[in-house]
């Protein structure tokens, strides 16, 4: 590796990966690296690979073959709650809120590693756990209120919308305080005006200097928040670049159009 051009150096490293289901190749050599503080695009037709990419990432499938990096670490064996640990977050194309819990407990389910978790700690310093359990609601009050949902924090999940659960979503990931968020879809099912929310809050947590790595089909998202994209096709990246280059280069255009086909 060389030094001498290189810039900051990249917070998620995909090498070679590779991952194969029986005699079904998902992910084939992929190799990536996601850079601080941008917002990278996952785009392809369907059955791309998309989702098995952030699956591969996530930890929650083990490569066939391949390295994936956090940072300088090698984290390909490493368990998703490890790789949590690492500052990595991800959000499921439908999220699935535990809808009798309020919005605010579902939050609060997010956090990692509370005191009020163990045993002993309740049990031996029980001031320090009501301090932190303190600190936590006023956290997840804050983030309630970050994606516009504050007033319906004592509700439960189940009142809420498509868009508002993408919405929890995030604030249920930004309790964890993640440094890359792996965001699955986040414009499916969603109406234009909270797609517009969404699209803002993305934005603000990115300002934060929180990396994003995104999977979406909406090109019109894409292009508004995306720095780079890259595109995949048949377990393969085709291609990457601006989202304007990408949207005009002719192997794309073939891949969707042949995948429509
Ligand atoms: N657990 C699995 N077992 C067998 N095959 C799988 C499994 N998971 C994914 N695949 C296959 O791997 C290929 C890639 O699927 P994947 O869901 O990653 O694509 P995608 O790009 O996310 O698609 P979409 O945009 O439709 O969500 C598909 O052919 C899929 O059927």
């Amino acid at each position: 590796m060389t030094t001498a051009d290189a810039g900051p150096p990249p917070v998620l490293s995909v090498r070679q990966v590779s991952k194969r289901y029986g005699g079904l190749t998902a992910v084939d050599a992929m190799s990536f690296e996601v850079r601080p503080g941008e917002i990278l695009g996952l785009i392809g037709p369907n059955g791309a690979g998309k989702t098995t990419m952030f699956d591969l990432v996530a930890g929650s499938v083990a490569p066939s073959s391949g390295q994936i990096l956090i940072g300088k670490d090698d984290v390909s064996r490493e368990s998703a709650h490890r790789r949590i640990g690492r500052g990595l977050a991800r959000t499921f194309q439908i999220p699935k809120p535990f809808p009798e819990l309020s919005l605010l407990e579902n939050v609060l389910l997010a956090r990692q590693g509370q005191a009020g978790e163990q045993l002993f700690a309740n049990f031996l310093m029980p001031g320090r756990v009501r301090a932190q359990e303190a600190a936590a609601r006023e956290k997840a009050m804050e983030l309630l209120d970050f994606v516009l949902l504050k007033r319906l924090a004592h509700e439960p999940a189940r009142v809420l919308s498509g868009g508002q659960r993408k919405l929890l979503e995030l604030a249920r990931v930004m309790m964890a305080e993640p440094a890359i968020i792996l965001l699955d879809e986040p414009a499916a099912g969603v109406n234009a005006s909270l797609l517009e929310v969404i699209i803002d809050r993305i934005r603000a947590i990115n300002e934060t200097g929180v990396t994003f790595l995104l999977i979406e089909h909406n090109i019109d998202m894409v292009s508004r928040l995306c720095h780079r994209v890259l595109v995949m096709a048949s377990g393969q990246l085709l291609c990457e670049g601006t989202p304007d280059a990408v949207s005009q280069d002719p192997r794309v255009i073939e891949a969707y159009l042949g995948g429509a086909a």
